[in-house]
């Protein structure tokens, strides 16, 4: 496997340990050209959210032409920008960085020979809200919050960094103890803070000291140092939370029961399973379609397809739908809000002996959305009649509409018998679909149904009368304007059970009624071929014009329907279904396919219910004005990190102080925060005066621990 596409579909660059430096410009004059995979692959396609960036698949660098980019897109950067990052002999201005410097505080060294470092990473007391660096030495170039400047370089001599351990780079000034003046906001020192995994550090110097290799320095040609080793982007250490230390997975990271998940013969090697789950690893299930690399993504691929979400949000909007100041009855029965769903006032009793009009209505027993059919006009005389319902509320079957209920009503002025039946929200009839009635969908050329689509219905009416002819009923109306089409050549034969209410006393037994339907059914057939509604009169015509569209099959299987109620041979729904197996296979194999490309839309759409969650406790915790009667309680402790880190995903500015609006900064963020990866990020106070970097490890401790606090049943107060 190439290995830097392997890198790349885990999205996490092989710079251990800073991890993923998120999208960031890599040619850059003084900058270190990023050879290394792309970083944050997932999401770095999101270029409509980043006009600056230019990534050309294929290629591991990103070219960037734009101005530095302020710290939005850089977590902590993987190389030293400049020799003079570091040197603590410079003294001239807040130097521009590579672009690769996130924000920092407006001044961080003191003409003193104090160091700027202000805190121990290991200080016992450390109280994050409480930590302050020098007052600041305001430079006027500085821009404002997040604005890199970008002014004339200054560069005062050539300092060679020499590594040095921790501790001298991270010399308290205090001793490593706690001064509450130095806080910042003048917050108290939160109490139930566990610091030492948060560092405060210089910005400039001390990302240096964690460098995980060190590259030539370029700088206007004074010279560089040379590197202590080789990078090669494409060798990584394992490390649990880069791809490198991805490794094999071993067992259903899901399961609550790890023994019986090791034991499982999913995952191959039963080494174990790390965590925690890395949740931003987004894996792409197929089908795939799209023309793009492995590790090229968009946006879109985190949400569901645009015409997808659009349909559903149709219907769901169809479905709420209500009619303010209607003379239709505000209640029919345990029925209320009822919506017409005619378009036409012109109706003709052909059908079922009686107008008929159709609602939508909603349950006052479930609270559900119902097709209401009301018959206008009808009288019932033998009350076994409305009975016959019950049989058809056994017929579940995906091809027919659901019949829940019927009754008489006089909600209408009149006397109405009422059926219920699933409401399938913005459905047409295919008779509107495809032969021009009904003036919801005004007038176009009647395009020829395609052989496939026509086999295509043929199976799922098969499939619906194989139902309700199992059940000892006949569907009786089998009419381009009585079946449904619910989706996307998804149909269902909809009116069933009103004959038998209407004409109970038909004399018919239901085995001939059964062999009218595959009759009716071959009409519908041959109407829908031949765009003709009305075929029965001249059927031998018909199929002559039939035959010229369709294969010999298919006119056959038409035949055959049609002489159904010829009596020397006998006929059955389930013999037809034999007679066209091969067709159902091939509507069987697209109904597979499109359970595929659902359950691919699913699993863009899996991760954003997770987000929603976390967002969700953000939220709570983030600027709570009052926790137990402590107002600083989310200015204070790990509250005050979360405060900062949304800070860092939702309010950067870029190098001209706009917002940036980014969403795939925000998903990497988030996910990251969720899978507590060991990468580094840089937190700053809006002050400026305070800097942290902190492991997304650490953040998601102080955040589930701050969620939990809120959680956690009331003290009682005296
Ligand atoms: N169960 C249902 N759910 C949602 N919409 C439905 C349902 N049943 C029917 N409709 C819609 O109601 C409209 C009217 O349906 P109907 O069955 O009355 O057809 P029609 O074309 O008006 O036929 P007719 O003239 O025989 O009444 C159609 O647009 C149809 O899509």
């Amino acid at each position: 496997m190439n290995p830097r596409r392997d890198f790349l579909l885990c999205r996490g660059p092989p710079m251990a340990p800073y991890g993923n430096i998120p999208v960031m410009p890599a040619v850059m004059p003084g900058a270190h050209r990023c050879d290394g995979p792309l970083p944050s692959p997932g999401l770095s396609e999101l270029s409509a959210f980043e006009p600056n960036i230019h990534h050309t698949p294929g290629e591991t660098h990103l070219s960037y032409h734009g101005p530095p980019l302020a710290p939005p897109y850089g977590s902590i950067p993987a190389t030293p920008a400049h020799p003079r990052h570091g040197n603590p002999l410079y003294r001239g201005p807040p130097v521009a960085p590579c672009s690769s410097i996130p924000v920092m505080p407006a001044s961080t060294h003191r003409d003193d020979g104090h160091s700027s470092t202000k805190l121990s990473a290991l200080a016992a007391e450390f109280h994050p809200a409480s930590t302050q660096i020098d007052p600041p030495h305001r430079n006027p170039s500085m821009g404002p919050r997040g604005h890199i400047p970008t002014g004339p370089r200054n560069y005062l001599g050539q300092h060679s960094w020499q590594p040095q351990s921790r501790s001298n780079y991270h010399r308290s000034r205090h001793g490593g103890t706690h001064h509450e003046s130095d806080a910042p906001h003048g917050y108290p020192p939160a109490l139930a803070w566990e610091p030492p995994r948060f560092h405060h550090r210089h910005p400039y110097i001390d990302h240096i000291a964690n460098m995980p290799y060190q590259s030539p320095l370029q700088s206007n040609g004074n010279g560089g140092m040379p590197p202590t080793s080789a990078f090669d982007p494409f060798i990584t250490t394992p490390n649990t939370m880069t791809p490198g230390g991805v490794g094999p997975v071993s067992a259903n990271p899901y399961s609550h029961d790890p023994a019986a998940a090791m034991g499982g013969a999913f995952f191959a090697n039963p080494a174990g399973f790390q965590q925690p789950v890395q949740y931003h690893l987004y894996a792409p299930i197929g089908p795939h379609n799209q023309n793009t690399m492995g590790y090229q993504r968009n946006v879109h691929d985190l949400f569901l397809p645009n015409d997808l979400r659009e349909e559903l949000q149709k219907k769901a909007a169809a479905t709420l739908q209500t009619l303010p100041n209607t003379q239709l009855p505000a209640q029919v029965d345990y029925f209320h809000s009822l919506v017409p769903l005619d378009l036409s006032h012109q109706k003709n009793a052909s059908t079922f002996g009686y107008p008929s009009w159709i609602y939508k209505a909603q349950s006052s027993k479930d609270g559900c959305f119902y097709a209401l059919r009301r018959l206008e006009g009808f009288r019932l005389t033998n009350e076994k009649a409305i009975r016959s319902v019950q049989a058809w509320k056994r017929v579940c079957n995906g091809s027919v509409v659901t019949v829940h209920d019927a009754f008489t009503s006089r909600s209408f002025q009149d006397s109405s018998l009422i059926f219920v039946t699933d409401y399938h929200p913005l459905s047409k009839t295919l008779a509107e679909q495809h032969l021009n009635t009904g003036n919801r969908y005004p007038a176009r050329p009647n395009a020829p149904i395609s052989e496939q689509l026509l086999w295509g219905y043929m199976t799922q009416i098969a499939n619906g009368l194989k139902a309700i002819h199992a059940n000892g009923l006949a569907a009786r109306v089998l009419e381009p304007s009585k079946i449904l089409v619910t989706a996307k050549s998804r149909i269902r034969i909809n009116a069933c059970a009103i004959l038998d209410v209407v004409q109970f006393d038909t004399q018919k037994t239901v085995a001939d009624l059964q062999r009218q339907d595959l009759v009716n059914f071959g009409q519908l057939i041959l109407i829908l071929g031949t765009g003709q509604p009305a075929v029965q009169h001249n059927l031998n015509k018909a199929l002559e014009v039939f035959g010229r569209s369709y294969s010999p099959q298919l006119k056959n299987s038409v035949m055959w329907l049609l002489g159904s109620l010829q009596k020397e041979q006998e006929r059955n729904i389930d013999t037809f279904i034999t007679g066209i197996s091969s067709q159902l296979m091939s509507t069987f194999d697209s109904a597979l396919h499109m359970d595929d490309q659902l359950n691919s839309d699913l699993c863009r759409e899996l991760e954003n219910g997770r987000l929603v969650r976390l967002l969700s406790k953000l939220g709570f915790v983030n600027e709570r004005p009052e926790y137990e009667l402590d107002q600083r309680w989310s200015e204070t402790g790990e509250r005050y990190f979360l405060k900062l880190f949304r800070d860092y995903v939702f309010h950067q500015v870029d190098a001209a102080g706009e917002p940036v609006v980014d969403l795939g900064h925000v998903l990497t963020c988030l996910n990251k925060l969720d899978a507590g990866t060991d990468e580094k990020i840089h937190l700053i106070s809006r002050d400026e005066q305070s800097s942290f970097i902190v492991t997304y490890k650490e953040l998601k401790k102080g955040f589930e621990s701050s969620f939990q606090a809120l959680l956690k049943p009331a003290r009682r107060m005296h």
